[in-house]
């Protein structure tokens, strides 16, 4: 918790929340176990040497022992082709002993990453990377949630923040950040507005948003003074430092809920990843159930 600063606005708490989907998970992770002899199984994929990556993948999966998910650790050097990288995601997408699939984002820059996220078997995309996964999201069909932003909606729910007919300013349009979190806003029926890089006028749309989402990925970059007194302020930054992409001193004292960092919406991104491998895993052995049966 960032220390020495005025907070009037609550906190959105995300470990508390995230615990409970964790030991959720494990619950139903030993259930399916006992009853099938399946261990779910989460694939990681790294390519480079790139050490805040390794340190996310490596919490994804020390978290995932912990809940009695196996895990399959890839690690490809930096100068992977997109070809190489595109025929492992295919062999762990046939390979039945893994129930879902994480790329670690981002990849290097010569790596064409949508054509390796759409490598990865839909049924085994529990990271949410996949334009299936994206239309699920953007129709508000069920489906895999991409990890953070799903990770926001279940804290927006949780603290019972209105989300139809409010004003919802996305900053940033990531792949695995900016843009599924304005499709599931939207179809949560908010009013939604993307901003970028290339957006003019930057502070005073901020300063009309009911919710601000803000994940570009610039340490403290979104300032109190842009944000309307008693709005919603989810930071989903994860800068070196464990810093957010909102300056939490100015903001709390505007806002009326916001999200710490450590601690508010990363817990929840890997708290989801575990969750849907899960969901993944019990789809899975249901369908090889079906399939012996000669009903799938
Ligand atoms: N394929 C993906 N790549 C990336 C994703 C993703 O969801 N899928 N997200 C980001 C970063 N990320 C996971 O990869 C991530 C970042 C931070 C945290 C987190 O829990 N942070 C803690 C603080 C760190 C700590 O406890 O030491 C917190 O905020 O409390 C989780 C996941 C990049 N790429």
């Amino acid at each position: 918790m960032p220390g020495g600063v005025r907070v009037t606005a609550e906190l959105m708490v995300g470990t508390d929340l995230a615990a409970e989907m964790v030991a959720n998970a494990a619950t139903r992770a030993e259930k399916l176990r006992e009853s099938t002899g399946v261990q779910p199984c989460l694939a990681t994929v790294l390519v480079g040497d790139g050490p805040a990556s390794a340190t996310y993948v490596r919490m994804k999966q020390n978290r995932s022992k912990k809940a009695g998910i196996g895990s399959r650790s890839v690690v490809l050097p930096s100068a992977t082709t997109t070809a190489e990288l595109v025929a492992t995601l295919t062999e762990l997408s046939n390979d039945s002993a893994v129930h879902g699939i994480l790329l670690q984002h981002p990849v290097p820059g010569h790596i064409d990453e949508r054509a390796a996220f759409e490598a990865i078997d839909p049924a085994k995309d529990v990271d949410g990377v996949t334009m299936h996964a994206f239309a699920a999201m953007a129709f508000g069909e069920p489906g895999f949630r991409s990890c953070t932003p799903g990770g926001i909606m279940r804290l927006l729910e949780a603290y019972d923040v209105p989300i139809s007919g409010a004003h919802a300013v996305v900053i940033g349009r990531s792949p695995i950040l900016g843009k599924p979190a304005g499709m599931l806003l939207l179809a949560s029926d908010a009013t939604v507005t993307y901003t970028h890089s290339r957006t003019v006028g930057l502070p005073e749309i901020v300063r009309t948003a009911d919710i601000v989402v803000a994940a570009v990925g610039k340490a403290n970059f979104v300032r109190g003074d842009w944000l309307k007194p008693g709005a919603v302020v989810i930071d989903a930054g994860y800068n070196e430092g464990n810093v957010g992409d909102v300056h939490f001193g100015e903001a709390a004292a505007v806002a009326r809920l916001i999200t710490p960092v450590p601690g508010g919406v990363g817990p929840m991104t890997i708290a989801l990843l575990l969750e849907q491998t899960v969901d993944a895993a019990e789809a899975q052995s249901e369908t090889a159930v079906q399939s012996v049966a000669g009903l799938a």
